[in-house]
């Protein structure tokens, strides 16, 4: 991981996602010191406000919270799956970071996503096509960046599947005759196919068995260490932050409370917030 003030691969200033018809003391009626999300005054939504950070090459950042703290809006605004309300981001190998990849055009969103991104969300099926097979599945992904020689799609299938420990054999089977850790891997494989620079994680270890999810834990920070993607690790668990994250966002009703390197957040956390979560994992 390299880290100075220029070197910055994702910045992101001021994101905020209002759901309803919000008016101009919208956000400055919600908040952690209401304790509320929605706007008295209109009853609309800020699932995210005023969230801003940098993220930087090979850096695992974490975002953790309850549920409903606006977690997964953030990513889901990140990989253009919604539409911000406000705020910007840049992602440098995008236009050297130089234009605000949220006021992109659709046609440029799905570039940049294809390109540059990979997500893997808690239910494989919102990131797998179950009518397809896994070797299909990584083909999706590797064709929509406009690769389309079936001998090297194999090829790369074959050495992602390996990589993710997932039986090559199983290539040609579809995603939904496998274990849920299993679908995993090959959301996994899926999402990291075009070697993006950064990848989001959502929940991806939530609904999985104690031991199984201790096992893609460990796949995704040998990849990390192995590919040095950079990623955004969303969790409502506190051990997943620990063993995956460097630095740590916490957030509650919407917005950050806390942030820092993620060891001084575990050891010292300053918000009662993040004293609370703490607490819980002692
Ligand atoms: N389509 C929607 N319409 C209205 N409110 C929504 C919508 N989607 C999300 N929200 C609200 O936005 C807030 C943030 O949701 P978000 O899913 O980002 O939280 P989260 O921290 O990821 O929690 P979880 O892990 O339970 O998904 C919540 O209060 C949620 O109810």
């Amino acid at each position: 991981m390299s880290r100075n003030a220029d070197n910055w691969l994702l910045r992101v200033t001021n994101l905020t996602k209002i759901y309803g018809e919000p008016n101009e003391n919208t956000v400055d009626q919600t908040g952690p010191k209401f304790n509320s999300n929605i706007c008295p005054e209109t009853d609309s939504i800020v699932a995210c406000a005023d969230i801003s950070f940098d993220l930087y090459p090979g850096e695992v950042l974490g975002i953790v919270g309850e549920s409903g703290s606006g977690k997964s809006t953030v990513v889901k605004l990140l990989y253009f799956d919604m539409e911000k309300t406000g705020g910007a981001a840049w992602l440098k190998p995008y236009a050297d970071g130089s234009i605000d990849m949220l006021s992109e055009s659709n046609q440029k969103k799905r570039f940049i996503r294809n390109n540059l991104m990979g997500m893997v969300y808690q239910n494989p099926r919102d990131g797998l096509n179950f009518n397809f097979t896994s070797g299909g599945n990584i083909a999706e992904k590797l064709i929509m960046a406009g690769n389309y020689h079936v001998g090297e799609i194999r090829g790369r299938a074959s050495d992602l599947l390996n990589k993710t420990e997932v039986p090559v054999l199983r290539m040609d089977d579809r995603p939904a005759n496998f274990s849920g850790g299993m679908q995993q891997r090959v959301q996994i494989s899926k999402a990291i196919a075009n070697n993006p620079p950064l990848l989001f994680l959502d929940e991806v270890t939530t609904g999985l068995d104690v031991s199984v999810q201790a096992k893609v834990l460990d796949l995704i920070r040998e990849l990390q260490q192995d590919l040095g993607i950079a990623m955004i690790v969303v969790s409502h668990d506190l051990s997943v932050i620990r063993m995956l994250t460097d630095r740590t966002i916490v957030m509650k009703n919407g917005r950050i409370v806390e942030s820092g390197l993620t060891d001084q957040i575990l050891q010292d956390p300053q918000h009662e917030y993040s004293q609370l979560l703490v607490s819980s994992l002692l």
